[in-house]
């Protein structure tokens, strides 16, 4: 036995209170129990040290310690993503989860130096930043070392030289860093999500094409999913990073389905407005979606990324997230946070202090204002620029008392738009030294290069105002940075609305539209002038902040919803309905007599609606037909005497009988109130009182709504109305039906006798009382007395997609079910014929209501109305025999099945009408067989 089985059965049997009595082992199951058994482990280790018991457990303990990227100082783990893997020897053990970080660019970028001789240099930009604050995991950074690495010797000496710092490399050849980097990610993705356009595609360059751009960035995606494969270990936690690597979720989901896959976009993600301008832009999120967890630095790029996955690919946005045929893709927001001790704790070293007491020489007399940013267009160094022209215009008594000091790292240079905004910046610069500088001081002093950490601490300490100007960015981490590091001097911090940060240092930094010069130039005028006491206010607001969310936090929370995210997807799956088992359906239905199938109609028996035919108006037809591949099947089915068919369906009898006019079938239209076998008359099945005086107003609000909704339409039925919104831009019609929602349950109709059903894409006015489980028994009367039955229905296998209202038809034949279901369905005489109890599929939950009978059938109350030419149901014969029942389901042969539904009163589940095809091809084959 191992130190830690031991250790779990000394817990397990005498050290854990309440479990004296406890001597089997238990393997904790949930992350909940399994955090709390290692919180004893190590309280347990605390008190039983020096035990002779423990052996050489300190030594395992000792393992959870962390290793962090680049050596940095360690943390003692904490409690996050400890996993449980089962030995060789069939012994849990806890282990420290691995991290795996994927990401474009590895926190290190290698220069040669020799054949086998490499230098690493820390890269510069807030990825790397935040992820080198993260120590509390076993973490492996995978990325691009930022050089062309062609031959074997330099990949083999840099893989070596990278395992020091944990870092696993990718070798991009230079025509895909070309392609994929500077072509894709950078020229198109990058101003696209931070609302700078699309570049214009140039049809001369043939290596620019778009295609081949996306191309490249596929198999750019595919390189780095192959290394994290190779790297991959059970129980690893993969998190990709950025815009770079969107189709790394599902290219690593093809290769595991289990791997616990989260992905975190650091930039924005824009309005689905202008992710729809993206050539790729369906595949891009059918890749992501593939993740478990999707994160974003704010609520508002979370809401646009769901937003763009509805109207875009149709999918449901839901508070959690994305939902695609049941599987759900979490999506929430986690800021990020920088390593503020690392900054406090900067200060105090005698090289940042020797930095400080120099700059404050060289600047005395004035005030020092500060920008830092990657030379980027997003980061809106030229409008900065200008607004302190503009300041320095208006306020001629600053002139000589002010410099900026403007950091611009230069990035991306490869790319033509990063060297055209290089030449701007410093044509503005000089031309703004030349106006307002003197022969000894400039007003600003720009620097084309990055600066150390030390540097860059003393200069963010002895700063009296930062000016962060981006026109968009997803967080932005110097805003956070000076923060931390302004402890002593309280200065000011300008940040753009558009930057990430605004929401979280907005209330002590002074926000302004980047855009709007003149008010920018009016901010650095009321910084500056600013009273002590407001500072300090300000600046302890966002000091509170910076130190209480830092990058730990945010790693540690990312990485606990994704291990949470798969146990509940987990959970979720276990009480998914079980899928139709066809083959027993199938074989059950070949061996019985007199069969009963009753059939919804839309989404069950006609064709998928293509969600591209959903938009740009490119609509095929609006009325429901049935599907081309049923034709045949439903013939055969028709065709066999001991088989009977109902159409149940909402629609109105035209439209079934335009469908099913010429088959030998039951239609029951308007879910249930007229009936009709095709080779007779339509009947009505509707109750005599049914009142009707609401369908005016009703009409009103539905008419009112389809003029304003294009391309949604509604249907004036006998006993209800349909609002359809089902072709219409999803969200907006999803808008308006919360706002015609409102109308139906406020407005004049609020008191009538109606049930207002809303549907997935609908919204629907009915009589009350008017559902499919209410008027089935009618019609199954009519069609017993009507075929002259004489033995009992032995088999009945109910699909559709019914509204939840509507899913009384699946209790109706339920014959083990909770009382308050049955109470609603109404059976007027017993006449019990005692069945087998049928066994209710795993994951459902059923009351054991065993004393329960199978149903029989009995005539109904109220006749039907005799309107005009139809033929009202006459009741009391809805037995076959005087005193048994028409109903007699042996054993499993009830089959109650939903289609394209998550969660359903139904006994099984189908996935579309696809698989209804399926089914009734092969119920119809037996059918000819027997
Ligand atoms: O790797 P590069 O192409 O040289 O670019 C540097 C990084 O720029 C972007 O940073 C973003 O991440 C920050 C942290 O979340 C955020 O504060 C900032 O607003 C973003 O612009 C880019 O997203 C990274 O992938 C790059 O590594
Ligand atoms: O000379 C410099 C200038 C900047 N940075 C770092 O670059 C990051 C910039 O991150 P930010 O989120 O502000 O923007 P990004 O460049 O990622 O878009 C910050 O952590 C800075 O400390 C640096 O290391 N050296």
């Amino acid at each position: 036995m191992t130190t830690i089985c031991k250790l779990q059965a000394l817990l397990q049997n005498k050290h854990m209170p309440g479990n004296k009595y406890n001597r089997t082992p238990v393997s904790p199951k949930t992350r909940l129990e399994r955090i709390l058994q290692y919180r004893e482990l190590r309280k347990f280790n605390k008190i039983f040290n020096s035990s002779e018991e423990l052996g050489d457990g300190l030594k395992e303990a000792e393992l959870f310690a962390n290793d962090s990227v680049l050596n940095e100082d360690e943390s003692c783990g904490p409690l996050n993503g400890d996993i449980l893997l089962k030995g060789t020897d069939g012994c849990e053990r806890l282990r420290k989860q691995r991290l795996l970080v994927v990401a474009n660019r590895l926190p290190v970028s290698a220069v040669r130096k020799g054949e086998d001789s490499w230098q690493l240099e820390i890269s510069v930009g807030g990825l790397v930043s935040a992820l080198l604050g993260v120590k509390e995991f076993d973490a492996r950074w995978i990325g691009w070392a930022g050089v062309n690495v062609p031959d074997e010797t330099g990949q083999k000496t840099l893989t070596i030289a990278l395992a020091e710092k944990r870092c696993i490399p990718v070798f991009l050849d230079e025509d895909t860093v070309h392609q994929y980097y500077n072509g894709y990610c950078n020229n198109m993705l990058w101003p696209a999500f931070h609302y700078l356009g699309l570049p214009q595609e140039d049809r001369l360059a043939t290596t620019r094409g778009f295609q081949s751009q996306f191309d490249a960035y596929k198999k750019a995606n595919q390189m780095f999913a192959n290394v994290v494969s190779k790297h991959y270990e059970e129980g690893d936690v993969v998190w990709c990073h950025d815009y770079h690597l969107m189709f790394l979720p599902k290219f690593l989901k093809e290769y595991n389905s289990n791997m616990k896959v989260g992905w975190f976009l650091h930039t924005p993600f824009p309005s689905s407005e202008i992710h729809r301008m993206l050539p790729s832009r369906s595949e891009l999120l059918r890749s992501v979606l593939a993740a478990d967890l999707v994160g974003f630095h704010t609520y508002d790029y979370a809401r646009h990324f769901v937003s763009a996955c509805r109207r875009i690919l149709g999918l449901e946005g839901t508070p959690e997230g994305v939902e695609d045929q049941g599987k759900l893709t979490r999506v929430a927001a986690f800021p990020i946070g920088i390593d503020s001790d690392r900054f406090i704790r900067a200060l105090e070293l005698p090289q940042v202090q020797d930095h400080m007491k120099e700059l404050k020489e060289r600047f005395a007399g004035r005030k020092v204002m500060l920008g830092v940013d990657r030379l980027d267009m997003i980061k809106g160094i030229p409008q900065k620029i200008l607004a302190f022209e503009e300041f320095l215009e208006e306020n001629p008594e600053w002139r000589d008392k002010v410099v900026l000091l403007q950091i611009a790292v230069p990035t991306r240079t490869d790319v033509p738009e990063y060297q055209k905004l290089t030449s701007q910046v410093h044509e503005i610069v000089g031309r703004i030294n030349g106006r307002f500088g003197t022969l000894t001081a400039v007003p600003i002093h720009h620097l084309d290069r990055s600066l150390d950490f030390h540097a860059l601490c003393a200069l963010y300490a002895v700063t009296d105002v930062a000016l962060v100007t981006s026109l968009r960015d997803g967080m932005n981490l110097v805003s956070y940075e000076f923060v931390a590091c302004q402890a002593s001097k309280k200065g000011v911090l300008i940040l753009s609305e558009f930057a990430g940060a605004a929401q979280s240092l907005g209330a002590g930094a002074i926000l302004v539209n980047p855009w709007n010069i003149t008010e920018v130039a009016y901010s650095i005028g009321y910084a500056l002038n600013m009273s002590a006491d407001e500072r300090e206010k300000r600046h302890n607001h966002n000091f509170r902040h910076v130190t209480t969310h830092t990058s730990q936090e945010w790693a540690a929370t990312f990485v606990s919803e994704l291990n949470d995210t798969i146990v509940q997807a987990q959970l979720r799956t276990r009480q998914v309905l079980p899928l139709l088992p066809i083959k027993d359906a199938v074989e059950r239905y070949s061996q019985a007599n007199n069969r009963l199938l009753i059939l919804g109609f839309n989404a069950t028996l006609t064709e998928q609606l293509d969600t591209l035919d959903r938009r740009g108006g490119q609509i095929r037809e609006m009325e429901p037909r049935l599907h081309p591949e049923l034709k045949e099947p439903l013939k055969k089915l028709c065709g066999d005497q001991k088989t009977t068919i109902v159409v149940l369906s909402g629609s109105d009898r035209t439209i079934l009988d335009e469908n099913f006019g010429e088959y030998n079938i039951w239609l029951a239209a308007e879910n249930g109130m007229f009936l009709r076998r095709t080779t007779g008359k339509w009947m009505t099945t509707m109750p005599e009182n049914l009142n009707m005086d609401w369908v005016d107003s009703v009409k009103h609000v539905f008419e009112y709504f389809t003029e304003r909704t294009p391309r949604s339409h509604f249907e004036l039925r006998e006993t209800s109305l349909l609002w359809n919104y089902k072709y219409a831009d999803v969200e907006f019609g999803r808008l308006q039906a919360r706002d015609m929602l409102q109308h139906l349950w406020t407005g004049p109709i609020s008191n009538a006798a109606v049930d207002v059903v809303q549907g997935g894409r609908s919204v629907e006015v009915r009589a009350v009382g008017v559902t499919k489980g209410a008027a089935i028994d009618r019609i199954l009367g009519e069609i017993v007395h009507n075929q002259g039955m004489k033995a009992p229905i032995d088999y009945v296998l109910c699909v559709g997609h019914f509204l939840a209202k509507d899913e009384d038809i699946y209790t109706f034949f339920e014959p083990e079910l909770p009382s308050e279901t049955l109470a609603t369905v109404r059976c007027r005489s017993p006449g019990p014929v005692g069945l087998p109890v049928p066994k209710i599929p795993s994951g459902r939950s059923r009351s054991k209501s065993h004393h329960k009978k199978q149903r029989s059938l009995s005539t109904l109350e109220g006749n039907g109305l005799g309107s005009a030419g139809w033929r009202p149901i006459v009741p009391d014969r809805i037995s076959v025999h005087e005193g048994s029942s028409v109903l007699d389901l042996k054993g499993e042969n009830y089959f109650s099945c939903a289609v394209s539904r998550k969660q359903s009163n139904a006994r099984y589940l189908l996935g579309t009408s696809d698989d209804v095809v399926a089914l009734l091809t092969q119920l119809a084959d037996s059918s000819s067989l027997s």
